[in-house]
């Protein structure tokens, strides 16, 4: 593929996030922007490294409700812990159990939801119980959370009151909209229940009072709503959620506007609190915000590197290494591939020399807008490019499982220039769950890139035996004219791959005679 058919691939990639737009995300009407570009910027290898790099959680939480369509499944079991131990655990194995109203049950099958998930067969007795219950829940994104607490203000509004009676804050305006969008969708059959949006954007006439039952929105203007223009009533709130606490909690604020929201509400009002991660700091938080709360927690699924062959490529720079890539690439036969680069500028460098060698790249990057991102990641989930190329922001929570193989063109690294081991096991690490086998390539170009690739070995090998096969030299390019030195990997590797692989056997084999093919190639 020429450049400009590579420019092409560009356009039409931001063609297709255009068509997202749908989501009517409007630029100027929140100042807490998703995308994470515009940031301080760090020199690491003379390169500069984006805070893009860091971790943007609500970015990162958008991202990941964008381009889930299901729930992510899980083994492990829920946690419960009652307020009153002696009061019965009640768990429900289907929607009807829950004596919903009829226009409720039909949108939760509309949904295509024929059962509750792991965390709503404990959640939701306890949100739709009487008298109503207060809830602290976590778990991982995509676990039905939202759609748990959804169900739960849309079954205690009484549409006859035009007023609102469920509030619920959001850490940004686009996961407003995206929970909003929830609240239609399940909501379709009982569109006597109205909802209304307190974001920066919504400008209403002073004086008015909000006829809505639901009013969802982030803190700063639901404060606003409630205590200055005084647009809602917070003593006539029935149920207040605080969703994405991990999330909110990271932003300037919005800790202490959230509790001056709860302050307002009356004694008796539910309060229900949701977050994906449950650190020290979200706990606390969560006390204060919940008070009598009973407590649901559901274990994340754990990665594991088990199940995943892993290697270097030892090489001299980054043409070098894109010249592995290649030779790779012409060797075995690879379905789809995520390649991770340090930069957003080698990762635009590499899309491109891989688009002129004729690869169907996509390119992944900090400075695209969430929903760019979510319409790339998407693509690539349909088969349309078979190389993603990505700097960090893919790394996490980004389930492509038809990806076998990955890449590691630069280590993951912190600012410090560290090894980041959980970025490594973010990056090609499956969870136990899938079982899935893969193929991991790390590319090693100096000394510090192999003294962090050990010091990523010497980690994972504390608690992996399997890891006595990591990492193996898959060959070796000395110099540019690349006379290659290759490592024979022991005998013991081959049979390994060759009887231990399943799925991944035709990657297995191909590599084995790959080692010849690199060197004819060369
Ligand atoms: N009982 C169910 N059966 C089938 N699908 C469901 C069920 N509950 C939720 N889903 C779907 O699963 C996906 C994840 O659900 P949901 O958004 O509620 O999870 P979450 O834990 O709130 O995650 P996030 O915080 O990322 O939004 C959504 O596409 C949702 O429509």
């Amino acid at each position: 593929m020429a450049t400009d058919s590579w420019a092409l691939a560009v356009d039409e990639q931001e063609a297709a996030a255009e068509s997202l737009g749908s989501l009517q995300i409007k630029e100027n009407e929140e100042k807490v922007k998703t995308e994470a570009n515009g940031t301080a910027k760090t020199e690491v290898d003379g390169e500069k490294v984006d805070d893009e790099e860091k971790e943007d959680r609500a970015a990162q939480s958008l991202l990941n409700k964008l381009i889930r369509s299901n729930l992510v499944n899980t083994t492990n079991q829920v946690e419960v812990l009652q307020r009153d131990p002696n009061s019965p655990l009640y768990s429900v194995k289907s929607f009807e159990e829950l004596r919903l109203k009829p226009q409720l049950l039909q949108g939760v099958y509309a949904m295509g939801f024929n059962r509750p998930s792991k965390i709503q067969e404990n959640a939701l007795p306890m949100m739709l119980a009487e008298p109503p219950q207060n809830l602290i829940a976590q778990s991982q994104s995509g676990t039905g959370k939202t759609a748990a607490f959804v169900l739960a203000m849309l079954s205690r509004v009484d549409p006859a009151n035009k007023w609102p009676q469920c509030l619920c804050v959001s850490p940004t305006y686009e996961l407003a909209l995206q929970t909003g969008k929830v609240i239609e969708q399940m909501g379709k059959f009982y569109p006597e229940v109205k909802l209304e949006y307190a974001i920066r954007g919504n400008k209403l006439e002073r004086g008015m009072k909000i006829q809505e039952q639901i009013v969802i929105g982030t803190p700063g203007t639901v404060l606003d709503w409630c205590l200055k223009l005084k647009f809602i009533d917070p003593k006539k709130i029935k149920v207040f959620v605080l969703d994405e606490a991990d999330v909110m909690i990271a932003t300037q604020g919005h800790q202490d506007q959230s509790i001056r929201i709860q302050r307002m509400l009356p004694k008796d009002c539910q309060m229900l609190l949701f977050s994906a991660t449950f650190e020290d700091s979200v706990w606390k938080f969560a006390q204060r915000i919940v008070p009598d709360p009973n407590v649901i927690k559901l274990k994340r699924e754990e990665e594991t590197l088990d199940t995943i062959k892993q290697y270097y490529v030892l090489c001299n720079n980054k043409e070098e290494k894109f010249l592995a890539l290649c030779n790779i690439y012409g060797a075995i036969t690879i379905a789809q591939a995520m390649i991770f680069c340090h930069t957003r500028k080698t990762a635009g460098w590499l899309a491109g020399e891989l688009s002129s060698e004729g690869h169907q790249v996509a390119l992944l990057s900090g400075e695209m807008m969430v929903e760019q991102r979510a319409a790339v990641i998407e693509r690539f989930r349909e088969g349309k490019e078979k190389v993603l190329v990505t700097t960090n922001v893919c790394a996490r929570g980004i389930d492509v499982e038809q990806v076998s193989v990955v890449i590691n063109f630069d280590l993951p690294v912190d600012k410090d220039g560290n090894p980041d081991n959980e970025t490594y096991l973010h990056r090609i690490g499956r969870t136990g769950r899938f079982g899935k086998r893969g193929l991991a390539i790390n590319m090693v170009d100096s000394k510090q890139s192999m003294n962090i690739l050990n010091r990523i070995q010497e980690h994972f090998s504390e608690f992996t035996q399997l890891l006595k096969y990591f990492p193996k030299p898959l060959y070796k390019t000395a110099d540019n004219n690349c006379s290659i030195k290759k490592y024979f990997p022991p005998l013991q590797f081959f049979v390994f791959q060759l009887f231990e692989i399943n799925n991944d056997t035709s990657i297995a084999l191909a590599i084995f005679f790959g080692w010849k093919v690199m060197c004819c190639h060369k």
